[in-house]
């Protein structure tokens, strides 16, 4: 019954609401235990004869029940709205995290488990905070308070119904720390297998070429089955409380009947006191019955209350303590520093002590062979890490002194990993600038030549695109995003492999096309293929963490190293492709 600092958190922040759902739910609590004292004296009335009262004691039982169907329906809109808002605000805040945590937390968390936490489990602490947390005031108030009528007027009826609402209450307590433990067990499979199916989804056509569906499919159904057993497991442990409380329910009930009936065989009490312990009884439980099945309805919101928490209070990789606006009045200089960095868990730095400048208002292009650490340099640009030493400048001011929005909105990006929406192909660009007009979409397009293809399709800019532009080409989603990036209008333009899935052909002259589009804007440009890159002002070289060269293309031709070998490989790679 401990409530777990999350699930109070998320309450607090319907606090109203809840409250009015907890006096309401109170309320209709109150018209039971009203309809139950006018039954017991309407049939203590029949019993002895008595029928001048009873027009209106049927009448004030009919009102009991048009009351309590009133005052239902309005505690349910009520807890309703209140799970809506603890809801809205807690998805809000925990997509604020992940905003601020950034790419660099889906290396460590599954994209699936991140889903569930924020979907199922978010719905499950709804229900609790909505459903089970006003019913368990209620639940510890009204019983004592039939209790406390009892007292006066049948003492002895207490004697059965003390101990079974302790056991009822107090029984399945034995059990917490083992429902606790089979309920995380229950989640994290769950979890588990959210993430499962949606890496299966989502890499279908991978696992079809690799001939791994069948696998996959045995390895889903394990994981189901595992799902299965935990669900099972958890729901034995909740049985054995449900049925410890209707163990208690039934025989409190039993026993404070028949200590009333012995009451009345013995001439200590009256016929309506005897009438209001058996139906008073009843309703003293009713509370613990209902409690019992918004357990059931909330018990999501428990098991997820971890992993809320754990994503609600992850550290991000870095520090937004930055205030500065990157609002510069000209498109900054780039420069790094002597920077290094060495992922958690790698033996070798990624970057070891690197050093360069992009000029501003220039192309500047990075290269180097495959884990030279061209990604791991724009990471840092974009400060999803911090290098471990040195520094990363923009506009001479340490990339740690902008704050987190204004740095990531001064530089567009587009990488090699494209994401488009399920949404149009305006609404897609928009993403960017959304008050663009039609004349800007196009020009926006025109540049990353994909723009007669878009006119030539039947709905044009109002097409709408499959799920991750699953209805276009790779080569044509690469230069939506590109579209997407000018239209961002960023002071800094960076494009990691951004036209690896253009063709080679096609790549030089959008590549040029673009430059010009960049106009003054600092762009830094990542390519294996180098004629993607040839024209850039400066061209850094790297190589296992380190800067090999700088230069010019046909600077570093005449030089050899490391460049000119890319260049002979990518020579050698198109004459295997030609032959
Ligand atoms: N998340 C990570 N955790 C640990 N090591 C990593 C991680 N990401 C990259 N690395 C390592 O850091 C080094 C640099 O990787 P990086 O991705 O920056 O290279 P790259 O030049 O962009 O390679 P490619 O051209 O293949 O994309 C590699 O040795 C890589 O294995």
């Amino acid at each position: 019954m401990i409530v777990h600092p999350e699930l109070r958190r998320a309450a607090r922040r319907a606090r109203r609401p809840l409250l009015a759902a907890t006096l309401l739910q109170g309320a209709v609590a109150l018209t039971h235990l009203a309809q139950a004292a006018l039954l017991a004296l309407a049939l203590a009335d029949l019993a002895r004869g008595r029928t001048e009262r009873l027009p209106w004691l049927l009448a004030a039982v009919l009102a009991a029940v048009a009351a309590r169907a009133g005052l239902g329906t309005w505690q349910r809109r009520t807890a309703t709205r209140a799970g809506a808002r603890v809801r809205v605000a807690l998805r809000d805040e925990l997509l604020a995290r992940l905003g601020v945590l950034g790419p660099a937390h889906l290396t460590t968390a599954r994209a699936g488990a991140v889903r569930t936490t924020l979907v199922d489990g978010v719905e499950g602490v709804d229900a609790y905070v909505s459903r089970y947390l006003p019913q368990l005031l209620v639940t510890l108030t009204v019983p004592p308070l039939v209790l406390a009528v009892l007292a006066v007027v049948e003492p002895v009826a207490l004697l059965g119904l003390v101990p079974a609402l302790l056991l009822a209450l107090c029984g399945p307590r034995a059990w917490d720390r083992l429902l606790a433990a089979r309920g995380k067990e229950h989640w994290d499979t769950y979890e588990g297998l959210g993430a499962d199916y949606l890496e299966a989804l989502q890499g279908m056509p991978a696992l079809r070429a690799a001939g791994a569906v069948g696998r996959t499919r045995t390895r889903l159904e394990e994981r189901s089955a595992a799902l299965h057993r935990a669900t099972v497991a958890k729901l034995r442990v909740s049985l054995a409380d449900t049925g410890i409380t209707d163990l208690a329910i039934q025989g409190g009930t039993a026993a404070a009947a028949l200590l009333a009936c012995h009451a009345v065989l013995g001439g200590s009490s009256t016929a309506t006191g005897t009438y209001l312990v058996l139906l008073l009884a009843s309703e003293c439980f009713r509370p613990v019955r209902d409690l019992a099945r918004e357990w059931h309805a909330g018990y999501l919101g428990v098991s997820a209350a971890d992993g809320i928490a754990a994503l609600r209070t992850a550290a991000p990789g870095v520090r937004d303590t930055g205030t500065a606006p990157a609002d510069w009045t000209a498109p900054p200089e780039l420069r790094f520093e002597d920077v290094r960095f060495t992922y958690g868990g790698a033996t070798a730095p990624a970057l070891d002590g690197v050093s360069f400048t992009a000029p501003a208002g220039r192309t500047t292009a990075i290269v180097g062979p495959s884990g030279a650490g061209k990604s791991t340099l724009l990471a840092l640009l974009l400060r999803h890490h911090d290098p471990d030493g040195g520094r990363v400048l923009l506009g001479g001011r340490p990339a740690a002194e902008y704050s987190l929005d204004a740095l990531r909105r001064g530089v567009a990006v587009v990488s090699q990993e494209t994401y488009l929406f399920h949404a149009t192909i305006a609404d897609n660009l928009r993403m960017a600038r959304p008050g663009a007009t039609d004349d800007d979409l196009a020009a926006a397009a025109r540049t990353a030549g994909v723009h007669d293809e878009i006119a030539a399709l039947p709905d044009g800019y109002a097409t709408v695109l499959g799920e991750r532009g699953a209805t276009l080409s790779g080569g044509q989603r690469q230069r939506l995003a590109l579209a997407r990036a000018l239209l961002a209008d960023a002071p800094v333009l960076v494009l990691d492999e951004a036209t690896s899935s253009v063709d080679e052909r096609r790549e030089a002259g959008i590549v040029r096309e673009l430059l010009d589009a960049a106009g003054d804007r600092t762009v830094l440009v990542v390519a294996h293929r180098l004629a993607a890159v040839r024209h850039a002002d400066r061209i850094v070289v790297l190589d296992a963490g380190r800067v090999d060269a700088v230069g010019v293309h046909t600077g570093l031709v005449e030089a050899g190293g490391v460049y000119t070998r890319l260049v002979e490989a990518g020579r050698t790679h198109r004459g295997e492709l030609a032959a």
